[in-house]
């Protein structure tokens, strides 16, 4: 099957009527209805009603449902989590993760809560946010604790408290976490996300942050406003350059193996198997930016 482009993870706080009925219209890659932080202590039922109800009603089009529960340790998490695989969602991101057993814990009670309401097991996938120096640490058995896990999440807000500093414009104070929750994702085999930004008026930190994040490797962001959504697909947007050069890649290596060999030289460049694969992404990236149809050619502004 076809990875799914995930390059926008836009929070929705849970307990905002307009802003969880409005949210498909923005064009995320994933919405992410929010019943942890941005719901206070006393409106956690009601946000959990709200958007158990918007999922039955609302029509979000393509993007991919997620759901950002209590943590396991509050009162909240098994009603959060019954209700939300009641109504379908597609993935439960769980906060603050430190282990794999959390995981292990979560999946658990989505088991039970699938076998209630006559879900087939597995239908429903997890992923883990990690907001501490713990979780980094244990990033890797995190990604690998349960196949249903999709992606691993930086939360940094949270995870520079616990760090005893705050964030910086370098961004200096996240390289470490960043690093391991990439390198555990990607040897899981799995999805990598940055972490939040959120100060508005400051667009250019916002893309310098996004162009770093580019550059390491992540799939994509948690994002708290749907200005964000353009801004981050702009930088994922490949360049008319790089679209030319998959597909050129994408025609060398079918020639290639009309011949029966996995390699051609083209142009100079040798073309095997990762550089097909990363041609493969530029194209779907390309595709998903608008620039090209199914087959190839360049839509025209
Ligand atoms: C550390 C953490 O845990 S972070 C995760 C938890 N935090 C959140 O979920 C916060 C989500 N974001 C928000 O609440 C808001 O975007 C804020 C408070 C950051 C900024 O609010 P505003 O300044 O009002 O945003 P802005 O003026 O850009 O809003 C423009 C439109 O987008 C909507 N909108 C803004 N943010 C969101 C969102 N996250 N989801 C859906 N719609 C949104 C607004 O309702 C508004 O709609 P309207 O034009 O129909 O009235
Ligand atoms: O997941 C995120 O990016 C938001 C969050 O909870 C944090 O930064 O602590
Ligand atoms: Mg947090």
């Amino acid at each position: 099957m076809e990875e799914r482009l995930r390059r926008t993870m836009m929070f929705v706080p849970g307990n905002n009527a307009g802003m969880v009925k409005d949210a498909g219209i923005y064009g995320a890659d994933s919405i992410m209805f929010d019943l942890e932080d941005s719901v206070s202590m006393d409106q956690k039922d009601a946000a959990r009603m709200l958007v158990y109800e918007a999922l039955q009603t609302q029509d979000y089009g393509d993007a991919e449902l997620v759901v950002r529960v209590n943590g396991i340790d509050t009162p909240y998490f098994r009603n959060d989590v019954f209700a939300m695989v009641k109504a379908g969602i597609q993935v439960v991101r769980l906060p603050k993760v430190e282990s794999a057993q959390m995981m292990l814990d979560l999946v658990k009670v989505v088991e039970e809560a699938e076998k209630k309401f006559n879900i087939p097991v597995g239908t429903t996938h997890v992923m883990a946010a990690i907001e501490s120096a713990r979780g980094v640490m244990k990033a890797l058995e995190i990604a690998e604790s349960t196949d249903r896990m999709i992606g691993l999440a930086l939360s940094a807000e949270d995870y520079t408290t616990d760090m005893k500093t705050h964030r910086y414009p370098d961004g200096a104070e996240l390289e470490f976490a960043r690093n391991m929750i990439l390198h555990a994702a990607r040897a899981a085999g799995i999805a990598a996300f940055d972490t939040v930004f959120t100060n508005m008026n400051d667009i250019e930190g916002f893309q310098r942050e996004t162009e770093h994040i580019h550059q390491l490797g992540f799939d994509g962001k948690s994002l708290v406003n749907p200005r964000q959504i353009d801004w981050v697909n702009k930088v994922y947007e490949p360049s008319k350059a790089e679209i030319e050069n998959a597909l050129d890649v994408e025609a060398a290596i079918e020639e290639a193996h009309e011949k029966g060999s996995g390699v051609i030289s083209m142009n100079g460049q040798m073309v095997d198997r990762p550089v097909v694969l990363r041609a493969q992404r530029v194209i779907r990236l390309a595709k998903a930016s608008g620039l090209i149809n199914e087959d190839g050619e360049y839509i025209e502004e």
